[in-house]
């Protein structure tokens, strides 16, 4: 399924939106706006923004063996980061991915049959990956199953539990494939899906939370294994936070996220922005952000943005093919809504497959909309930058 392009479509939306935002936020003065340089620093800034790249990529590449993920490797076509689904049978893997990457309902996941072979899915965004949903009853451990082709190349094991069943089975299978992982691949990131919370009290969702958290350190470091590289979350498809779960399990595999959230913070203090999102357009999962705190609120606020745009975007969008250009013109989709709470949302696609999305609380941002689209067009080419794939560009060259 190709991702939708925003391409074409400029829109300029002034509309109340009836959604109350719980947090009071300063305001910026005017004399706070600031016009991102263009030259020299920005560029120079830039500069290092892609010499920074290059620098991560030489070290996932010459550490990929040891405890770097090996799936890093930007030089090798075929060692796409993989994200391995597992879990027992019905814990929720399927709905995951489809929910996801696939734009499903959540409501229709109630349909899905079980998965009896592993399902392997290429995704092609800014950046390609694999993600591999694996049947719950699948023994990957038996000697008959290669682990190299399994774990190889490896960015992420994502173990789903389901919180609303009886989950010591699950803990324990988890524990026994970390403890046979890590042997081999010590620096493995294991992420926890504790899936499934919507059916479960705020008050049951911590405790069960704090016992899963606890039953696996415990048996790991009786194991031997202390500090295990395992991290949290409490998901479920009915709600955002599976997709936030997935932008964090997501971000850890960028070797240039560092870079990515320096320039959106320096954009955000030069524009006043609450909070930017540098969002994936098909999954909305979001690759990058600025340093402060994720507001959930803010996050599903861009977030339904986005599907809005991308709705307007494809009815009525499409190659006038009579039309013709007049001179250099601007073919990315930007936007924004100034909601009762004088709050800006504002989008701007930044290429085919990333859009960054911010939040302005102040009532002065309409007067400055010249600057803040400039400002984010000297961001897009420096993103852009440290996303050109210098490798693959290197090949084309020489072959
Ligand atoms: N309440 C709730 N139900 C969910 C959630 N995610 C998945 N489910 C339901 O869980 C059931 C099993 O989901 P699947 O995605 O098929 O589970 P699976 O882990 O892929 O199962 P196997 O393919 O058998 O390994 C479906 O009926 C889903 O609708 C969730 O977040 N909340």
């Amino acid at each position: 399924m190709p991702f939708p392009s925003l391409r074409r479509c400029r829109s300029t939306v002034q509309a109340p939106v009836p959604r109350e935002h719980p947090r009071e936020h300063p305001r910026r003065s005017l004399s706070d706006w600031r016009l991102l340089p263009d030259i020299p620093e920005f560029w120079t800034w830039k500069t290092e923004a892609q010499l920074r790249l290059s620098d991560a990529l030489q070290v996932t590449t010459s550490t990929a063996a040891s405890a770097q993920p090996r799936s890093l490797d930007p030089k090798s076509r075929d060692a796409k980061p993989r994200l391995l689904l597992m879990g027992l049978r019905r814990s929720g893997k399927s709905s995951i991915a489809s929910v996801v990457f696939h734009k499903m309902p959540p409501n229709e996941t109630l349909f899905l049959e079980s998965t009896t072979r592993i399902q392997k899915d290429s995704i092609h965004s800014f950046m390609d990956f694999q993600v591999w949903d694996f049947p719950g009853q699948l023994e990957y451990l038996e000697p008959s199953f290669d682990l190299e082709d399994i774990f190889g190349s490896l960015g992420a094991l994502v173990w789903v539990i389901d919180a609303q069943d009886d989950y010591l089975d699950s803990v324990a299978r988890l524990n026994r494939t970390i403890l046979t992982v890590q042997q081999y691949y010590p620096g493995i990131n294991i992420e926890v899906f504790i899936h499934k919370v919507d059916g479960l009290s705020e008050e049951y969702r911590t405790d069960t939370f704090q016992d899963i958290v606890q039953r696996i350190s415990d048996e790991l470091s009786d194991a031997g294994y202390e500090n295990a590289p395992v991290h949290y979350y409490l998901t479920s498809i009915y709600d955002y936070s599976v997709f936030e779960a997935f932008s964090k399990v997501i971000q850890k595999l960028i070797p240039n996220l560092s870079t990515l959230e320096n320039l959106i913070n320096t954009l955000g203090n030069n524009c006043g922005f609450e909070k930017t999102y540098l969002f994936d357009v098909l999954s909305k999962i979001y690759i990058a952000s600025d340093t402060r705190p994720v507001d959930m609120a803010c996050y599903e606020m861009c977030s339904d943005y986005i599907d809005v745009i991308v709705d307007i975007s494809e009815l009525y969008s499409w190659d006038h093919p009579s039309r013709r250009s007049k001179g250099e013109q601007i073919q990315e989709a930007e936007s924004h809504v100034v909601l009762h709470d004088e709050t800006m949302i504002h989008l701007m696609e930044m290429n085919k497959y990333l859009c960054l999305v911010s939040v302005i609380r102040n009532p002065e941002a309409k007067e400055k909309r010249g600057l803040i689209d400039m400002n984010c067009r000297t961001f897009q080419d420096a993103l852009n930058d440290v996303f050109s794939r210098s490798w693959e560009q290197e090949d084309h060259a020489s072959g």
